[in-house]
Formats: structure tokens, sequence, C-alpha cells
């Protein structure tokens, strides 16, 4: 068997409630609608399982509504960049799953085997372009276009509902934090985008563009052998289902390599 290719990066970054795992999945799913017998893998990490974890102080300090979720020292970006290198290079890597309700891990992992590497690898989260040297990594970068008041309905009707919080907690800690996180260190990373998807997942014109794109990055992947079918969408995360596992499929076809990448450090065991 020949070499497998290494994985194609997408970055999908966008506001709070921007509709992010939304788009992740609709991507997966019209991928899977382009089948034939070359299964494909696409992988999505949210960045969420990078979270620093917090001490029984910071833990308090969270409780009182005093520590910053949203900003960029909040995450371990270091550990999340070494992740995704070592997915790339092939290596078994572990990728500890996340609450948000809890504000901390499940305790379970992911792990992403050699045998398992994908063949898309997604990374979401509000500030993946934020970190310069995760942003560079990335292939390909979205980023999903919605309005304030939009995004702002949307957490607090998921904060209520899912996750048992009051409204006069999640309107303060938005206005302290989260809208103040945006405009700084989210929003200006828009710039970096590729494609910015206003609508999110409603977008079929974006979607279908991004899709046909990857399409032809998957049908230039002709140096391996067809897959074993898995199951269509595996969802392994525990907060937003923003980590998922699928596979999709394509056709096979002409040598085309979109890909942009060409220093990626090689990371021994
Ligand atoms: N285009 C859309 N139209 C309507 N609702 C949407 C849309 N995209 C996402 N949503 C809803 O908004 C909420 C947040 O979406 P999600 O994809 O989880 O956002 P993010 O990953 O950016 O936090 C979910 O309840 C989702 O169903
Ligand atoms: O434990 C946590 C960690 C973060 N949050 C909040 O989540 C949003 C970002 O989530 P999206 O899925 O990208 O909308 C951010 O504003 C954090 O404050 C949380 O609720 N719990």
């Amino acid at each position: 068997m020949l070499k497998k290719k290494e994985p194609f990066l997408i970055g999908v970054a966008g506001g709070i409630s921007s509709g992010k795992s939304t788009v992740c999945k609709k991507i997966i799913e019209e991928l899977a609608k382009l089948n034939s017998q070359y299964q494909k893998h696409v992988l999505v990490i949210s960045l969420d399982s990078f979270y620093k974890p917090l001490s029984p102080e910071e833990l308090l300090k969270l409780e009182r509504g005093e520590l910053n979720l949203d900003h960029p020292s909040a995450f371990d970006d270091e550990l999340a960049y070494e992740t995704l290198i070592n997915i790339i290079n092939g290596k078994t890597v572990q990728i500890p799953l996340y609450e948000k309700k809890r504000y901390t891990f499940s305790g379970e992992t992911l792990t992403v085997t050699a045998e398992k590497t994908p063949d898309i690898l997604i990374i979401e989260g509000i500030l993946v372009f934020y970190y310069p040297k995760i942003r560079e990594l990335c292939q390909m970068k979205l980023f999903v276009d919605c309005d304030a008041d939009t995004r702002l309905s949307r957490r607090v009707l998921r904060d209520m509902s899912e996750y048992n919080r009051h409204l006069d907690q999640i309107l303060s800690y938005y206005q302290k934090y989260v809208k103040p996180a945006f405009e700084e260190f989210c929003l200006p990373t828009k710039k970096y985008a590729d494609v910015i998807i206003p609508r999110g997942a409603e977008n079929t014109v974006a979607i279908n563009l991004i899709v046909q794109h990857l399409n032809d990055y998957l049908n230039s992947s002709r140096n391996e052998s067809p897959k074993q079918e898995i199951n269509n969408l595996l969802t392994v995360s525990m907060n937003s289902q923003s980590t998922s596992s699928m596979n999709s499929s394509n056709s096979s076809s002409p040598n085309k390599t979109p890909s942009k990448r060409t220093d990626i450090p090689y990371r021994p065991h």
C-alpha cells in the first residue's frame, strides 16, 4: 500500500454561536453525498479541547463571573498546534473532550491513530485564526459571519436550556467578557479568511463552493487504497457536538493538489 496523503487542514472561526459546528456538519454531509467507492474520513476538532484546565481558585473566580473564557490566554494554543501537527504527521494523539456546561473536561478522550488519520481535518473555534501558528497551518480558512443579535439570542437559549444558566448571569458575562473579546480578538481575524460565510450552513452557494474545492482535493488523493466504510457521522463531543468524526466519499479522478502547505515540522514520537 502506498503512503497516505497528509490531511487537508481547514480552520473554521467565527463569533460565539455563529454556526461554526453547524457549518462543519453541513460540509461533511454534502461531501458524503458525493458518494463513490473511495471512503473519506473527516475529523472535526474543537478548540474547546485545548482549554487550559482550571484550578479550584479559578473555578471560584468563574462562579463569581470574574474569569474570562473568551480571552486567548484561556486556551493552550501550543498544545492545539502540536496536536494538529501530530495528526498531520500520522502520530497517535489523544484529544480530550470538553463539556462547556460544566466548564471542565469530560474525562473522555478521542484517540486518533495513524490508521485513523483523516483525509480532511477541521479545527473550529472562536479564536482559531488568532494564533499565528495555527492559522498558518490551515490550508483553507472559513469565517462564519452572523450578526451579534442572532448570536446573543442563540447563546441565551443554549445557556438557559442546555446548561441551566440564569439570564442575568449570561447577560452580564456576555457584556463583561464575550462581546469585548469578540471585538478585540475574534472579529479582527476575519481578514484572514479565504471564505466568509454569511448565514452559515444556510448559505448553500458558499457551502457548495467549499465542498467542490474539497472534493477536487480528495479526488487528487489517488495514492491510497479504498478505506472501509464506517458509520456516517460519529459525534464524539460532549458539548455542542463540535468534535465529530465521519466518513465521506469521492470518486476517482484527476491529479490536482490545491495544498499550499509545504513546511510541516516533523515531530518524532
Ligand atoms: N444558519 C442557521 N440558522 C438557524 N440556526 C442556526 C444556524 N446555524 C446554527 N444555528 C443554531 O444556532 C446554534 C449555535 O450553532 P452552532 O453551530 O453550535 O454554533 P457555534 O459552533 O458557532 O457555537 C445551534 O442551536 C444551531 O442549531
Ligand atoms: O466551559 C466553558 C467554556 C466556554 N464557554 C463559552 O463558550 C463560548 C464559545 O463557544 P461557541 O461554541 O464557539 O459559541 C464562549 O463565549 C465561552 O464563554 C462556556 O460556556 N463554558
